[in-house]
């Protein structure tokens, strides 16, 4: 999406006089930018209107006219969307009469509702709400919550939940929530093995299966070829980020550590490095929003993983106005950075310079060691986790999951089962 905005941009731009380039950065920041203008606060309340059998709404200059394609899409009734599998069992590009409005009229004077009847003979009710719904469904569908950015201080008060509430109602709302929020979370007083652990993972959603397998119980034996596998530190990263979809959720439980020490874990919040970067330099973070990046898992035998395209440090879309809903940061398996050489390569380093500043900044690095019958659970689109290096043996057990399968998840403990059926039709 940043790329069409920005290659749409530069079109309407080439036509255009020449500007200078903080007027440029400025023009591309607001054209697709995290922050597009706010809604209006306050704004007039919505008001479905029927004028010559036509179905409006708004007012004045606000106001448009409602497609039937649209419309029909909506229609939730029986006919239209199977009850068993709430899937759409209408066409309206094979069946255009489907998607023509033929007749509106009020269902009565009392309610602001209105009946429309299709070409086809069909009626449907529709209802502000459901016209409201359209401006509001993105935060309900992306399960979007107020983020907390946090960097080194979150260590005085981390979010954790307690594993016997993970068997009580709120438990996994909770636990999901925190994550939300945080982009992490604890479990804490839960049983230290890798059942208990692959149990809890599996009550949030069907464990990935990558080239590392699934529910993953590793030691520093280099039984798969990734430095994971070694008692080696390493940087503050992102996992996966050679999948076209990289892995929603990581799990980290330390089972043991014996005969040695070390092995702390750090966490950094890849949000606040964003919101630092779009502050410090506008520049450096349009840089990092749009110029791709490529990265590959190749050590495991018959094994080169690289993604469908590079994707960005900073992934952002206008969905999504407070920042990126991606980070992707491992600058051990970064495999190309797609920007021409000479001055627009210096220029994706000088940027990518100050996102590996911060992240190996101790004020915003969050360290901690890994306990037995303590599991981490972490948002790997948003936080960077890290290890100081060890000795001895060192057991650590975990699983990823999907990030679709999280929010599923988050949104079906946290968001009404209204808000979510409605996310599924309108928006
Ligand atoms: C599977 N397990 C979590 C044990 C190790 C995965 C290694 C992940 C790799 N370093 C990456 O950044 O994608
Ligand atoms: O061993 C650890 O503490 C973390 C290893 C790691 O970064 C990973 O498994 O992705």
């Amino acid at each position: 999406m940043r790329f069409l905005a920005g290659a749409r941009l530069a079109a309407r731009m080439s036509s255009a006089p020449l500007i200078r380039r903080t007027q440029f950065v400025r023009a591309y920041a607001a054209a697709s930018n995290s922050k597009p203008p706010k809604q209006p606060t306050g704004a007039a309340p919505i008001e479905l209107l029927i004028e010559n059998g036509i179905l409006n709404v708004g007012r004045g200059k606000f106001k448009v006219e409602v497609p039937g394609r649209w419309l029909r899409d909506q229609c939730a009734c029986a006919e239209c969307r199977n009850p068993e599998t709430a899937q759409r069992q209408i066409n309206v590009f094979k069946n255009p009469d489907a998607g023509k409005i033929a007749d509106v009229k009020r269902v009565s004077s009392e309610v602001p509702d209105v009946e429309v009847t299709f070409r086809d003979g069909h009626r449907s009710v529709v209802s502000v709400q459901q016209i409201r719904n359209k401006l509001r469904m993105r935060d309900s569908r992306y399960g979007i919550v107020n983020i907390a950015r946090w960097r080194a201080e979150i260590s005085e008060n981390p979010p954790e939940v307690q594993f016997d509430s993970m068997q009580r109602g709120d438990g996994m709302a909770n636990l999901l929530a925190n994550i939300r929020k945080y982009g992490f979370c604890f479990i804490d007083n839960m049983p230290a093995t890798p059942e208990a652990s692959q149990a809890l993972l599996e009550d949030i959603g069907p464990i990935r299966n990558t080239h590392y397998g699934g529910f993953y119980d590793f030691t520093s034996d280099l039984s798969s070829k990734d430095t994971a596998y070694t008692s080696e530190s390493l940087e503050p990263h992102t996992d996966t980020t050679y999948f076209t979809d990289p892995i929603g959720l990581q799990a980290l439980h330390l089972l043991s550590h014996t005969d040695g020490e070390g092995g702390l874990s750090s966490l950094v919040d890849g949000f606040a490095a964003s919101a630092h970067i779009y502050k410090e330099d506008n520049a450096a973070y349009l840089t990092l929003c749009h110029t791709p990046v490529f990265a590959h898992a190749s050590g495991n035998e018959g094994v080169s993983i690289q993604p469908v395209h590079g994707f960005p440090v900073l992934n952002t879309s206008r969905e999504h106005r407070n920042g990126p809903f991606q980070i992707r940061w491992n600058n051990a398996d970064r495999a190309g950075v797609r920007a021409s050489l000479g001055p627009d390569m210096d220029r994706w380093y000088d940027a990518a310079a100050k996102f590996d500043a911060f992240v190996n900044d101790p004020k915003n690095q969050y360290w901690f060691q890994l306990k037995p019958g303590r599991m981490l659970l972490f948002d790997n689109w948003r936080v960077l986790h890290g290890r100081s290096a060890f000795t001895g043996k060192r057991r650590m057990c975990g699983g990823y999951i999907n990030r679709d399968d999280f929010i599923s998840k988050y949104r079906m403990t946290n968001i009404s089962k209204e808000e979510i059926e409605a996310s599924t039709v309108t928006g």
